[in-house]
């Protein structure tokens, strides 16, 4: 039975990763999780699972929900810290919205624990840290993206030498279909109605900018240590190949599937064995009949080209890509600035930042920080 420390439990992969669970009760225990402020959402998931300890976002929401339950109740970084590295855990599912998860993954990481990373902010931001240390520690970090879940199953057997390419495909967003023109004056609402999958608001507003596939190729440069001239990036609308790995031999191998992230998420759980997933609907691809693709256009998405760059420059660049990309995205939601000012605030932020060399974690933290200061309250 492996034991689960669920960071994000009431976000959308968190409460996937619940029904995971709930499908196999001989595999999988949830030990211990961790949510924002969302009490409502979170107590009937505390009542049904009993975990032993239960982390919030802050005292105020401690103090709401102590009233309500017997465990502990742990707050903060060091709540997320304390229920990563705990002796009984064996498998810690990353699933915070954020870079706030980077150091609860650092520790869990250096505590030897299995994680199944669905935060990819953790990556953008300091990859290079991440890595290093889940190579000193001997840790597998075993990817949820679906991307990643489909370029991961690809190179099942292979080795790293073969490597061509990856190929990893975007749905287009919300937006797919209008042009620079037409996206002057969108709605939070349009952006949120994403065209295949049902996901938690950021990375929705990610996937209309093409930043979650900017971000999706700075997590595949570290996950599977490929450099970015051997990344790529293809339009195909249906979101029925994940993405795929081209050999050297030209052979190119393609994890498909429904759109249910329920499949990469069990596969992290699983690996390397699989279980049955009943409840997802199998693939038909007589009645899709038809796949599409299409060369993404640099200028029509301008955040996978600053990703790109970021990434190629390298140092603290991607962790300032990350932080402005944080606070922009949060700042439409909030409805404060238009879809558009979110490219445009990012593409000052990183005009603004002179790039440091091998940040380390307290220079990445006050990086992020400041960053998120300057996309509030100082660039246009
Ligand atoms: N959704 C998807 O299908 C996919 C998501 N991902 C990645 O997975 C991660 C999660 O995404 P998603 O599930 O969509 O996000 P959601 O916004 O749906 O969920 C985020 C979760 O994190 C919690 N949380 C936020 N801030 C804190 C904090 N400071 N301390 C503790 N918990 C916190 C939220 O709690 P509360 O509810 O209380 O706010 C919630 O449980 C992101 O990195 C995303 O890019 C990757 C691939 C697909
Ligand atoms: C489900 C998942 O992994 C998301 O990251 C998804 O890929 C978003 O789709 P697009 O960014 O391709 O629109
Ligand atoms: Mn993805």
């Amino acid at each position: 039975m492996k034991q689960i420390a669920l960071l994000g439990a009431t976000g959308s992969i968190g409460v996937q990763t619940l029904d995971v669970i709930r499908l196999h009760p001989d595999e999988f225990n949830l030990h211990s999780m961790a949510f924002g402020r969302n009490v409502e959402k979170a107590l009937p998931l505390i009542k049904e699972f009993n975990p032993k300890t239960v982390v919030v976002q802050d005292e105020a929401t401690k103090d709401a929900l102590s009233r309500l339950i017997d465990q502990p109740i742990y707050t903060g970084t060091e709540g997320l810290i304390e229920i990563s590295v705990d002796d009984a855990v064996d498998v810690v599912v990353n699933a915070v919205m954020g870079s706030i998860g980077l150091p609860a993954t650092l520790k869990a990481i250096e505590a030897k624990k299995t994680i199944a990373i669905a935060n990819k902010e953790t990556l953008v931001t300091a990859g290079h840290l991440v890595m290093s240390e889940a190579k000193r520690h001997g840790v597998e970090l075993l990817p949820v993206d679906s991307e990643h879940s489909a370029i991961y199953q690809s190179l099942n057997g292979e080795n790293k030498q073969d490597i061509h390419k990856l190929i990893i495909t975007a749905s287009g967003g919300s937006f797919r279909d209008q042009t620079r023109e037409e996206l002057v004056g969108v709605t939070v609402e349009d952006a949120l109605n994403h065209p295949n999958w049902s996901m938690g608001a950021k990375i929705t507003i990610d996937s209309a900018s093409m930043m979650n596939k900017g971000l999706e190729v700075i997590e595949a440069h570290w996950l599977f240590d490929v450099p970015y001239d051997q990344i790529h990036v293809i339009l195909h609308r249906e979101s029925v190949i994940h993405s795929m790995v081209e050999f050297v031999d030209r052979s190119v191998m393609a994890q498909l599937g429904t759109p249910d992230m329920k499949v990469p998420i069990q596969y992290a759980l699983t690996y390397p064995n699989r279980l049955d997933l009943e409840m997802t609907k199998q693939l038909d691809l007589e009645e899709i009949a038809t796949l599409h693709f299409e060369k993404m256009d640099m200028v029509r998405f301008p955040c996978l080209r600053m990703a790109y760059e970021a990434g190629r420059e390298g140092g603290s660049m991607t962790t300032v890509l990350n932080a402005a990309n944080e606070e922009a995205v949060q700042l439409f939601l909030e409805g404060k600035i238009s879809f558009l000012d979110i490219e445009r605030k990012i593409e000052r932020a990183l005009e603004a930042h002179k790039r440091i060399h091998n940040p380390d974690l307290s220079t990445i933290l006050s990086i992020d920080k400041e960053t998120r200061n300057k996309v509030r309250f100082h660039l246009n």
